[in-house]
C-alpha cells in the first residue's frame, strides 16, 4: 500500500508565513506598514486557528497587502532562504518519493511552486490559489473558484484526488487538521519545527518537531539515524541560557528544573532521558544510574565531578564531559580578594560599620605583600592562582600529590606537613574525589602557623568542619572563608545550616566561586558543544571518564559505535563480523582505558539489519549505536 504524504507550505515545508514576508515587501515605505502587518498576523492566527473563516481571513490580509507582481522575485528570493531546517535536511526523501508527496496550501502558487519544485516536488503535485492581476500587475484578488479559497478547501482537493494509499498530513494549522477530521487521512502530523499552535497539538494524532520524526515513524530513511527531538535533554540547576538555547537548537528536548534533585528524585525523573545536564549539587549515583534506561551522556556544568559516580557511568556506557577551565579565573579572583580582605580584617570591620560602629585601627591588618601563600592542589586553579598571587607580590608555595611545574618563581613542597608549616595563608584547591574527605583536619590545622588565614574553595567534605571551627574560635585561624560545605541547600528557597556560621574575620559564600556571567556563559557553551560532538559524531574528546577521541567528520558513509568492557577479542569479533557480511570498512578508530574499549567503525552506506544485530550480540558489549 503507499504511502501519501500531504504536506502544507505556511509555516510547515517554510519556516515562515509568506503573506507576512510579501506584508513586509509591499508595504515597505508605506505609513500604514506596522499597522497592516500587525493586523495580517493576527488574520492569520484566528485562521489557522480555525477562529475565523477562511476566505474571510485571505481576503482582508490581500486587502492590506498593496501588492504588485513585481514583488514576487524578491519574496521567492527570501523564501528560498526560509525553507524549514528539517526540510533541507532531508533532500533525498523528497527525490525518493516525488510520486507520493504532494503540497497542498492555501497559500499561492505564484511563489510556492519555485520553492518547493526545488526540493523535488512535482509540479503537478502543488494545490495552491491563484492571484489576480489587473493591467497594471497590481494584485486584485484570487480565484474563487479554486476551492483552496474556502474553507474546507483541503478536503476538497484530497477528496478530487482520490489516492488509493494510507495518506499522512504534516502541518502546523486548523485546516491541515481538518483533513484529518473529514476522514480523509489517517494521521495528522502537527508540525512544531517553526510554530506550535496548541489548539491544533491537541488535535493531532502525533506532534512532529522535524521532518525526521515523521520519517522515523514511518520507518523511512532520514538524515538522522535517530529523530533529535527523540533525545530527552534534563537540565538541572539552573544552567547558563546559553546552554538550553544550544542544546535546544540542536533539535533536542530539552527540560529545565531549576534546582537540585535529590537521590530518589532523580532516579526516578532520569528515566527516559538521554542527556543529564548538572552542576556541583545533584549526586548521580550508581542507583540513579541504574533507572538512566536511555542516558548516553551526562554534562557537568562546572569543573568538579565528584559529584557523579563516574565508574558506574563508564560502565553503563555513559560518557561524561564537564567544562575544566571554564571558570577556573573567577575561583582565582576570588581567592585573591579574600586573602586581601581577611589579611586586612576588612570582613569583621564592614559589620560593625553597618553596626553603626567606627573602629579604625591598623592592629591587626597587614599587606600581603612578601607574606608565604600555600596551596594544597597545584591544578588548573592553583597553578593560576599561583601566577596572580605572585604578580601581586605573594611568595608562592605548593603541593600537590602528582609532580607539577612551579610556575614563575613558585616553590614545589614536597609534603603537605612541610606546606603547612611554612603557609602564612593557605588556599585549598584539590579536587573532591572520595580519599580527600578530611583531608585537612584537626592534625593539619595544629601543623599550620598562628593567625594564619585558611581558605576553602574546592569541596566542602574536604575540610573537617568541626575542626575548622575550633581553630577559628581558639584565635589559631586569624582570617577563613569557605565557599563549599559538605551539605549545601538543594535550592536558592532552601535554608543554609552550618556550625561556621557566625564565627568571626569568616567569610561565607554559597558556592559562587565558579558564579561569575562570564563563567557560566563559557560553560553554557563549552559543555553542550562537547555533548554535541558526543552524540553527532562519537568525539569524546574532554570526557572524563570514557577514552578520549578525536573523530573526522562522517562523509557518505555509516559509523557504528561499539562500547564494551575491555576484554581481550572484541575488536576481532567486531571485525569478523564485517568480513562475513562483507562489509567495507572505510575508517576505524579504538581506544580503551582500564574498564571499557571505545570503537568507532565507518562503513560504506549498505549494510543488513542482522549486522547491526549480530554486533549488538557481541559478548560484553555495553553500548551501540549507528549514526548517519
Ligand atoms: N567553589 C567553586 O565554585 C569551584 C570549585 N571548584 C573545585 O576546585 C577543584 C579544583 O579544580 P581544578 O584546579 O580545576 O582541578 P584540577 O584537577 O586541575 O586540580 C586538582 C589538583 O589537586 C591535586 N590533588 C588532589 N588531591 C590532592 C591532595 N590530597 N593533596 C594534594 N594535591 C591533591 C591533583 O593532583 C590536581 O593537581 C575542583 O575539583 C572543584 O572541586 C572548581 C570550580 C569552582
Ligand atoms: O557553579 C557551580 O555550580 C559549581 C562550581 C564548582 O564547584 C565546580 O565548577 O566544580
Amino acid at each position: 500500500m503507499d504511502k501519501y504524504f500531504i504536506i502544507d507550505f505556511d509555516s510547515t515545508l517554510t519556516r515562515v508565513e509568506a503573506m507576512d514576508l510579501l506584508a513586509s515587501i509591499s508595504l515597505q515605505g508605506l505609513p500604514q506598514k506596522a499597522a497592516a502587518e500587525a493586523r495580517i498576523k493576527e488574520l492569520t492566527d484566528l485562521g489557522m486557528n480555525g477562529e475565523i473563516s477562511f476566505r474571510d481571513s485571505l481576503k482582508e490580509r490581500l486587502l492590506l497587502l498593496e501588492a504588485k507582481e513585481s514583488h514576487l522575485p524578491p519574496l521567492i528570493e527570501l523564501l528560498k532562504k526560509q525553507v524549514s531546517i528539517s526540510f533541507q535536511r532531508n533532500k533525498e526523501f523528497f527525490k525518493q518519493y516525488a510520486e507520493t508527496i504532494f503540497v497542498i496550501s492555501n497559500g499561492f502558487k505564484e511563489y510556492i511552486t519555485p520553492i518547493v519544485t526545488e526540493l523535488g516536488i512535482k509540479e503537478d503535485h502543488i494545490y495552491a490559489n491563484e492571484l489576480l492581476f489587473d493591467d497594471n500587475g497590481k494584485v486584485i484578488g484570487f480565484s474563487e473558484d479554486n476551492p483552496l479559497s474556502k474553507d474546507g478547501g483541503k478536503a476538497e482537493v484530497i477528496r478530487k484526488l482520490d489516492l488509493d494509499g494510507d495518506i499522512y498530513v504534516i502541518g502546523d494549522g486548523h485546516n491541515d487538521y481538518e483533513i484529518k477530521a473529514a476522514g480523509l487521512a489517517n494521521k495528522f502530523y502537527a508540525f512544531t519545527e517553526n510554530v506550535s499552535r496548541e489548539k491544533v497539538m491537541k488535535k493531532a494524532d502525533h506532534i512532529a518537531p522535524s521532518l525526521e520524526e515523521v520519517l522515523f515513524e514511518n520507518k523511512i530513511m532520514s538524515a538522522f539515524s535517530y529523530p533529535k527531538n527523540r533525545i530527552k535533554v534534563l537540565l538541572l540547576e539552573n544552567v547558563h541560557p546559553i546552554g538550553v538555547d544550544l542544546l535546544e537548537k540542536e533539535g533536542f528536548t530539552v527540560e529545565e528544573y531549576p534546582a537540585g534533585l535529590d537521590e530518589e528524585e532523580l532516579a526516578e525523573k532520569i528515566k527516559g532521558v538521554s542527556i543529564l545536564g548538572i552542576r556541583s549539587k545533584t549526586q548521580v549515583t550508581s542507583k540513579v544510574l541504574e533507572n538512566a534506561d536511555r542516558l548516553m551522556a551526562i554534562g557537568a556544568f562546572c569543573i568538579g565531578t565528584n559529584q557523579i559516580d563516574l565508574e558506574a557511568a563508564q560502565e553503563r556506557g555513559v560518557a561524561v564531559f564537564n567544562a575544566p577551565f571554564s571558570n577556573t579565573r573567577s575561583v582565582v579572583e576570588l581567592a585573591i580578594g579574600e586573602i586581601i580582605m581577611l589579611t586586612r580584617n576588612i570582613f569583621d570591620k564592614a559589620v560593625l560599620m553597618h553596626q553603626g560602629n567606627w573602629d579604625k585601627s591598623a592592629s591587626g591588618s597587614k599587606e600581603i605583600r612578601g607574606k608565604k601563600l600555600g596551596i594544597i592542589g597545584y591544578g588548573n586553579i592553583g597553578a593560576q592562582l599561583s601566577v596572580v598571587a605572585e604578580s601581586i607580590g605573594l611568595d608562592v608555595y605548593y603541593y600537590d600529590l602528582e609532580e607539577k611545574l612551579a610556575l614563575g618563581n613558585a616553590t614545589k613542597l614536597d609534603s603537605l606537613k612541610e606546606l603547612l608549616q611554612t603557609a602564612d595563608i593557605i588556599s585549598l584547591h584539590v579536587d573532591g574525589r572520595p580519599e580527600n574527605k578530611n583531608v585537612i583536619g584537626e592534625a593539619e590545622f595544629k601543623l599550620m602557623k598562628d593567625g594564619v588565614i585558611f581558605i576553602n574553595l574546592s569541596r566542602g567534605h574536604v575540610v573537617d568542619i568541626p575542626a575548622l571551627k575550633s581553630n577559628i574560635e581558639s584565635g589559631k585561624i586569624k582570617g577563613c572563608a569557605v565557599d563549599v560545605f559538605p551539605e549545601e541547600p538543594k535550592s536558592n528557597k532552601d535554608p543554609f545550616e552550618s556550625e561556621l556560621k557566625g564565627l568571626p574575620n569568616t567569610i561565607l559564600s554559597p558556592h559562587i566561586g565558579g558564579s561569575t556571567e562570564e563563567a557560566q556563559e563559557n560553560i553554557g557553551n563549552f559543555v553542550p558543544n562537547r555533548i554535541m560532538e558526543y552524540i553527532n559524531t562519537g568525539t569524546t574528546t574532554n570526557s572524563v571518564n570514557f577514552p578520549n577521541l578525536t573523530l573526522p567528520r562522517l562523509q557518505n558513509a555509516h559509523r557504528l559505535i561499539h562500547i564494551h568492557k575491555n576484554v581481550p577479542g572484541i575488536i576481532a569479533k567486531i571485525n569478523q563480523l564485517f568480513a562475513k557480511h562483507e562489509i567495507n570498512i572505510a575508517g576505524q578508530y579504538l581506544k580503551t582505558n582500564e574498564k571499557i574499549g571505545y570503537v568507532i567503525t565507518d562503513i560504506d552506506k549498505a549494510y543488513s539489519k542482522d549486522l547491526i544485530k549480530e554486533l549488538r550480540a557481541i559478548d560484553h558489549t555495553i553500548k551501540f549505536r549507528v549514526l548517519y
